[in-house]
């Protein structure tokens, strides 16, 4: 097959450098038969093998030293002398090392490789075994007090962490968040053990009994699994819910109902604008009416949409009405008060195909709350598939028994069409068009309302004209259809990493004030096209960042265990997007965005902010920094979280790991909904997608608060104040298009 293929035999480039394992004194020998094994055992050659020579260099070569590496990484730097059997510096020749596998299965040798893979610069085998001081009475226990192996009760471990922070309320969030994302095996014993924190507060209410008391937590945790769409019995807590003397409301619809209602939402529809004002009185007129009416409000980022939704919002619940608020990512959600993504709300399937329809019946608690609710809104349907809008306009038409479009309900959609369209992976632009909810049959039947005030660039308005342009396409192009940005809004290019020093400098000139005023510079960031450039960017400045690190590793497991012993190393070694890094290395009060949705309703979505505070072995304590629950501290635990299928990670795998990530920097897709104080835009690469530049560039409110750097085509190129701008002409066409 070799031969009929014609594969290469020799040149593998580059190569592969295979890494000796072995435990202390098992050095593989081989040896002349005839040779006497005295003189074998005094051979001092053969006792030298690229591991015990690894960590020899470590103690002596000052190269080595400062280089501070994994073993895996080493050969990058050395090379291996076969004959003398020693290291020496690599001066050319570029290579990958690979340490020799073991199975879970050889014990010992396993976990000593498991060290290998994330201990650096060790310096023996005791080293290896020694943590904070303390020598490990084997590698198996060195990994595990690392926190390189996976715990069995990694659930109970992170609650009792947790408890010593004795904040009741968050325990209890933490304590739903467990049995749903880390189910254990008997959630009753994990209860009887941290039933005692869990009712702190609950307690002192003297007036309740022992049995009301328990009634009462179980109660608390109810809801918010309620919330996430589960509920206690699921876990078997049936018998003590019994005796539950609370009334039976559907917590669903008493969350909605409770939403706290912020004088500055409730005061904001009488400062609206003239458009704003009018769009907001035909929409409550409908509201008032209670009778059909679907809208999708058009206006570009920063003329106040949002601020207009959130005064809808605050009107129709401070009238005792159920308003949904809901938006396609986790970001815009976390702005609007009691903001859900569209997605978790309405149970739309995640791969949405022209049928699929949303898992709710008109008998559950979500499906009564949809009846009730008099206003839904759903701010970035422009981001959303046509299929996933279409499925949700079937599930209300089922809940409420009518042909009306979207079940005769008033529903305010909302959007820009110059911003990023739905993600369609290795779509090309045609596909980006036809799933855009401008190709929908319901797009004809949305009363169309544009605003088009600029709120956000009020104060520039030579910078708001100039992001229209930059949105509808029509900046000229100077040279190659790139368009040419001002001079003040760059950052020079110098080399890469000069300039990217210069762009970090200029975003962050105090990274100290983090440790003081989080809310200052929580307002800033770094945006990029990729995540391995925003991951770049990120590195840099936790290196930078004051204070000391706390590193977690994840544990990557392939779904199919036979596979794990091939793929384990492959595995750490990747960044899916969605999926936080297998190495997260965190500091106190540095910025992180969370990436699932723990609990929506308490704050907890896929792309809200949070400034760490303290790093236990199983939990992180956080406090949420923008949105309606600033300030909010809440508890972050590890959770399984599993691979997408996207054909370019093609292992099935899960990751259990805190899911968030570093946002000194972002992607742009990440960024959009969120105003900034200050943006600077790290184009290493050319935008590669319809809306991205204007997206990034409409973060800001001024120009002045916005630096670009961009990276040159070539080295010797100097046209470093140009860049390419995308957008696709006819889905701008088709949205003008009444
Ligand atoms: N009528 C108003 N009076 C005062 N400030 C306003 C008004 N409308 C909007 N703003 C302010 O303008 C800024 C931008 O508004 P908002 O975030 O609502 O815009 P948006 O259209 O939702 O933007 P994007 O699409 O980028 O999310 C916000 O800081 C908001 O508080």
């Amino acid at each position: 097959m070799w031969r009929i293929f014609a594969f290469d035999l020799s040149v593998i480039n580059p190569a592969v450098i295979v890494l000796h394992l072995h435990l202390q004194d098992y050095q593989p020998l081989s040896f002349h038969e005839d040779r006497p094994l005295q003189d074998v055992i005094e051979d001092e050659r053969l006792h030298r093998t690229m591991l015990t020579e690894f960590f020899a260099m470590n103690r002596t070569n000052k190269q080595a030293e400062d280089l501070n590496l994994l073993y895996k990484e080493f050969p990058q730097y050395f090379v291996w002398d076969e004959d003398n059997r020693i290291w020496y510096a690599r001066k050319r020749g570029q290579v990958i090392g690979r340490v020799t596998t073991a199975h879970p299965i050889e014990g010992e040798r396993y976990y000593l490789r498991m060290l290998l893979m994330h201990v650096r610069r060790p310096k023996s085998f005791t080293d290896l075994k020694t943590v904070n001081g303390f020598i490990a009475c084997s590698f198996k226990r060195a990994a595990e007090i690392r926190g390189l192996l996976q715990i069995d009760n990694g659930a109970e471990q992170c609650l009792s962490e947790a408890a010593l922070y004795k904040m009741p309320s968050s325990l209890r969030q933490l304590f739903a968040v467990i049995l749903i994302y880390c189910p254990p095996s008997n959630p009753k014993n994990l209860w009887d053990k941290f039933y005692d924190y869990l009712l702190e507060d609950i307690a002192n209410q003297s007036f309740l009994s022992e049995e009301q008391t328990k009634a009462k937590v179980l109660h608390l945790i109810d809801e918010y699994l309620q919330i996430m769409g589960k509920n206690i019995a699921d876990f078997g807590f049936s018998q003590l819910t019994s005796t539950m003397p609370f009334a039976a409301i559907t917590k669903e619809i008493e969350a909605e109902y409770t939403i706290p209602i912020s004088e500055e939402d409730l005061a904001a529809s009488s400062i609206l604008n003239h458009a704003q004002r009018g769009t907001f009185n035909k929409i409550m007129q409908k509201v008032d009416a209670n009778v059909p009416a679907a809208f999708f409000i058009d206006g570009p980022g920063g003329t106040g949409k949002s601020f207009l939704y959130k005064a809808l919002l605050a009107t129709v619940r401070s009238r005792g009405h159920i308003a949904l608020a809901t938006a396609t990512s986790g970001a815009a959600a976390s702005i609007l008060p009691g903001g859900r993504t569209a997605h978790s709300r309405f149970k739309i399937p995640l791969q949405q195909e022209i049928n699929s329809t949303c898992n709710i019946s008109k008998q559950s608690a979500i499906g009564k709350l949809i009846q009730l609710a008099r206003l839904i809104i759903w701010d970035e349907a422009a981001m959303a598939k046509k299929y996933a809008i279409e499925s949700f306009d079937r599930l209300l038409k089922d809940l409420l028994n009518s042909d009306s479009i979207f079940g005769g309900k008033v529903i305010v959609f909302g959007g820009d069409f110059r911003q990023t369209l739905p993600v369609v992976r290795k779509g090309q632009r045609e596909d980006y068009i036809s799933a855009s909810l401008v190709n929908s049959y319901l797009w004809p039947h949305l009363e169309k309302i544009r605003l088009t005030e600029n709120m956000r660039a009020r104060s520039d308005p030579s910078f708001s004209d100039f992001l229209l342009k930059i949105g509808d396409g029509t900046e000229p192009t100077i040279l190659d259809n790139k368009i040419k940005f001002p001079s003040s809004m760059l950052i020079p290019f110098i080399d890469d990493t000069t300039s990217l020093n210069l762009l970090i400098n200029t975003v962050y000139p105090s990274l100290f004030e983090f440790l003081t005023s989080s809310s200052a510079v929580t307002n800033r960031a770094i945006l990029s096209t990729t995540n391995e450039t925003v991951q770049e960017v990120n590195q840099i400045l936790i290196q930078r960042f004051p204070g000391q690190e706390t590193r977690y590793i994840s544990f990557d497991q392939t779904l199919d265990p036979t596979k794990q012993v091939d793929h384990g190393d492959f595995l750490n070694s990747i960044q899916p997007p969605g999926l936080p890094p297998h190495e997260l290395i965190l500091k106190p009060m540095c910025p992180v965005i969370l990436l699932r949705n723990l609990n929506p309703a308490q704050g907890l979505c896929n792309g809200t902010r949070l400034i760490c505070l303290n790093f236990d072995k199983n939990v992180i304590h956080a406090e949420i920094s923008v949105g309606i629950h600033i300030g909010k501290h809440v508890f972050i635990p590890r959770i399984p979280l599993h691979s997408s299928n996207d054909e370019s990670y093609p292992i099935p795998f899960k990751r259990t790991q805190f899911p968030i990530s570093l946002c000194f920097a972002m992607t742009i897709n990440k960024s959009q909904g969120q105003t900034l104080d200050f943006v600077g835009i790290y184009l290493k690469e050319p935008v590669f997608s319809h809306g991205q530049l204007y997206v990034a560039l409409s973060r800001a409110k001024t120009s002045a608060n916005v630096k670009i750097l961009l990276r040159p085509v070539t080295v010797h190129s100097t046209e470093s104040s140009y860049t390419r701008n995308i957008v696709y002409h006819e889905i701008l066409a088709a949205a003008a298009d009444t």
